[in-house]
């Protein structure tokens, strides 16, 4: 029996919001917080005060799930912490993540899960994407008359050539990202490719055809493989807990259940929750006295039958960064946030330690803007909620800290002449607050990896002259990226007149910078024959064309030139520049191959090795549970991207190359895929399927496409949101007057870019903070 003293003690730590988790008293809860608000540590003392209050224990369970591995451990270590103090059994909670969650029910009942009964293997990332390129050849072959409707695409006057590039960017580019968007949106719904089939679409309904089939031949290619995939997870508990007296186990087993990062769930992972945060009517012994302790469901929508539903979510659906390629979106969060304020079970924690004010005032600023402006005529990308300071008795020590200089410093194109003179000035800053207190800890975020790669390069004098240490996190994702760049380099070697290992190979050499982005690929790939040995009959081909030839040349001749061992790196100098170990890391590869191949070396084997490694990943640095306390030690500048920032923070934060192409983006499509009509075709069979899942009206393929803009202009302004509130004291926002029209390449640059539109407006708010 814990003292009641004891765990008010407990509660006290916190902060008034975060108290309103720790007087939890069951049923649902909402809570919707601010960046800073202290989710993780009001959830770790909600959770050992809810163990203290409802006695739990090993048979009865508070199950905490989260997004990451490494929110895990870290809610992990904070409970176990609080419960050893206060004397009360480990055994009483879990956390996991939702899937692995999901797998151990799922696992638990193989009979009803739909696994198999054999090993079950779970296809990693790269190893679905290699199943997905196969189902989309088997789909090509099986499927000749949808197919061929592809190829006349809204017009084709026959041309053999035309016909080639076509088939290529069919089979390269578009079918495979259809077959990916159609798999992640209906599979992590519970459609299967009969749903999509028998939905009512305005077109006829063949892209959600073409969508269902693809879904059904991957469907099929991983059965045979006895695989799953993170979706087969959650769909087999769902599977399991369909079985009566199974999902009474585990609901009898489950006291409760707290969500952090609920903003990032899917409907179908939060059916899953919601079941097992249940406690049936039927389940409650008579008179037990824990029954007076709780109110019940509020929603009474009663998942799996009638009863108490335990369950705490806490997120904030205005840090949603992930909707855009999973089927997690905000509207999810929001809504049952929504629906628990009807009940007063929302609490809404917006007061956060981490920024200084100005840094708050400023995120406020751009929220408030960004709701009001013509981006929010559809859906509001935010969440109307106001970041606010703590209170003087705050128990967190210097929560909002004092800020360096005005906090925020803005700096537009009139200061700004181009990206090379915004990097320069960011270094002199970066010298002068080393100089000033070399304990900071500063970040520089970016939006894409070609832009971290120009940040590395430009500001390695630091490092050099004034000894300041840059940890660039791309890099590392770089150099895992090695063995997947030698493996489609040798197969282009090895068969060069495929299509596809040219298309692969000179997609390679795009990426790094070896040749210009600024053609298209499918063009040149889709006649390896005229590409790589034209007759004086054929076209003149045009010089960025006429570089990526002699570069593929270039490799062919070193394959009958070279030693077989010799290729390795001889490939690894054509790709890569001595930046970022990636010399090394082939090294390292080669070494690895010739041990393993010994006395068996040839083409065919190193490939084969090489597919091995690719496909198992096993060449990967292992996440590191500690990974982001690496991200932000202190006197070190770190180079990360948005999405990798969230959940960190740093005194310093820059946020260049703030543009209007960028943030919030426009809707893009490239010439090559025009032939199919003035919109993107995966993102239009994900919006379609979006709408069956909402049941709403599909919309048509041009609404559809403008409905996809729309969203990723959403979540373009949330990940704006959330670098800025990653910032302590100083954050820096800026835009050059003249920059790359596209950051593959540096060369084509556009004057008097047009800048983000909340930027603008947060200067003119603040003009105190424009600085130059
Ligand atoms: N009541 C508190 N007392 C002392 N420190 C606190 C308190 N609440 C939060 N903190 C500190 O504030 C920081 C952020 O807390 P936490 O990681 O829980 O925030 P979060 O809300 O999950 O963050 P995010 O903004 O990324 O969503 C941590 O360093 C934590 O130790």
């Amino acid at each position: 029996m814990v003292l009641p003293e004891a765990l008010n003690e407990l509660r006290k730590t916190l902060r008034k919001g975060q108290q309103t988790m720790a007087d939890w008293q069951g049923g649902e809860l909402a809570v919707s917080a601010v960046p800073g608000a202290g989710k993780s540590t009001g959830m770790a003392v909600a959770a050992a005060i809810a163990i203290a209050n409802f006695n739990l224990h090993r048979q009865k369970q508070l199950v905490i799930v989260t997004f990451t591995r490494s929110a895990v451990s870290n809610i992990r270590k904070k409970v176990s912490e609080h419960l050893k103090n206060l004397r009360l059994p480990q055994s009483a909670f879990t956390v996991s993540t939702l899937h692995s969650l999901a797998y151990t029910i799922a696992s638990n009942h193989r009979e009803l899960s739909g696994f198999g009964a054999g090993e079950t293997i779970i296809v990693s990332e790269s190893q679905k994407q290699r199943l997905i390129r196969n189902a989309t050849n088997l789909w090509v072959k099986e499927n000749p008359k949808l197919y061929d409707l592809l190829l006349e695409g809204r017009s084709f006057d026959g041309e053999d050539t035309e016909r080639l590039r076509r088939q290529t960017v069919l089979r390269t580019d578009v079918l495979p990202s259809l077959a990916r968007e159609a798999i992640a949106t209906a599979k992590s719904s519970e459609l299967t490719p009969e749903d999509l089939r028998q939905a009512e679409s305005p077109d006829g309904g063949t892209i959600l055809e073409i969508a269902a089939g693809l879904y059904e031949t991957y469907e099929r290619l991983l059965r045979q493989e006895g695989a799953i995939d993170y979706d087969d997870m959650i769909l087999g508990a769902l599977r399991v807990l369909k079985n009566d007296s199974i999902r009474k186990y585990w609901q009898e087993r489950v006291f409760a259940v707290f969500e952090d990062e609920a903003q990032d769930s899917s409907p179908l992972q939060t059916d899953l929750l919601e079941i097992l945060a249940l406690t049936p009517y039927s389940s409650l012994p008579e008179g037990d006295g824990e029954k007076s302790f709780l109110l019940p469901s509020p929603s009474g929508r009663g998942v799996g039958g009638e009863g108490i539903k335990n369950l705490m979510r806490v997120g904030d659906p205005n840090q949603a960064i992930n909707s855009t390629f999973t089927t997690a979106d905000p509207r999810f969060f929001n809504e049952f946030c929504d629906r628990c304020q009807l009940n007063s079970q929302l609490s809404t924690l917006d007061q956060a330690g981490r920024s200084t004010v100005n840094v708050m005032r400023a995120a406020n600023y751009v929220l408030y803007w960004v709701n009001h402006s013509e981006y929010a005529k559809l859906e509001k990308p935010f969440r109307q909620q106001r970041i606010h300071p703590v209170d003087v008795d705050d128990p967190q020590a210097n929560a909002n800290p004092e800020p360096i200089g005005k906090g925020v410093e803005i700096y537009l194109p009139n200061t700004v002449d181009d990206i090379e003179h915004e990097i320069e000035l960011i270094g002199l800053r970066i010298k002068q607050l080393h100089e000033q207190d070399p304990k900071l800890s500063m970040a520089i975020l970016v939006r894409q990896h070609n832009q971290g790669r120009f940040v590395a390069e430009a500001l390695a004098w630091l490092t050099k002259e004034h000894d300041i240490k840059i940890y660039d996190v791309e890099q590392s994702d770089r150099r895992s990226r090695v063995p997947m760049d030698m493996l489609a380099i040798l197969q282009f070697m090895e068969r060069p007149h495929s299509p596809d290992n040219l298309k692969s190979a000179l997609e390679v050499l795009k990426d790094r910078l070896k040749i210009s982005s600024q053609q298209d690929l499918n063009a040149l790939a889709s006649n390896p024959e005229k590409f790589l040995y034209p007759t004086l009959l054929d076209p003149a081909l045009t010089p960025l064309a006429q570089d990526a030839q002699s570069k593929c040349k270039a490799l062919l001749r070193a394959k009958i030139e070279l030693p077989l061992y010799n290729l390795i790196p001889f490939i690894a100098f054509t790709l890569y520049d001595d930046e970022a170990g990636l010399l090394a890391t082939a090294d390292k590869l080669g070494d690895r191959l010739n041990q393993q191949l010994v006395g068996n070396y040839s083409m065919q084997t190193v490939i084969t090795e090489l597919k091995e490694i690719v496909e198992s990943e096993n060449f990967e640095a292992v996440e590191d549970e500690n990974l982001e306390g690496r991200y932000m030690t202190a006197g070190q500048l770190t180079i990360i991207s948005l999405h990798k920032a969230k959940g960190l923070d740093w005194d310093v934060v820059f946020m260049p190359f703030l543009h209007k192409r960028i943030c919030p983006g426009e809707a893009y499509i490239p010439e090559s895929v025009k032939f199919l009509g003035d919109f993107g075709l995966p993102e239009v069979a994900r919006a379609q399927i979006r709408a069956i899942v909402h049941h709403e009206r599909i919309p048509n393929p041009e609404e559809a496409w403008k409905q996809c803009s729309y969203l990723k202009q959403a979540e373009e302004f949330r990940l704006l949101y959330v670098g800025m509130t990653r910032a302590k004291k100083l954050l820096w926002l800026s835009a050059a007057q003249s920059a790359p029209f596209s950051w593959n390449t540096l060369e084509n640059r556009t004057e008097n870019a047009p800048i983000c539109p909340a930027i603008t407006e947060l200067a003119k708010k603040f003009p105190e903070f424009i600085s130059w």
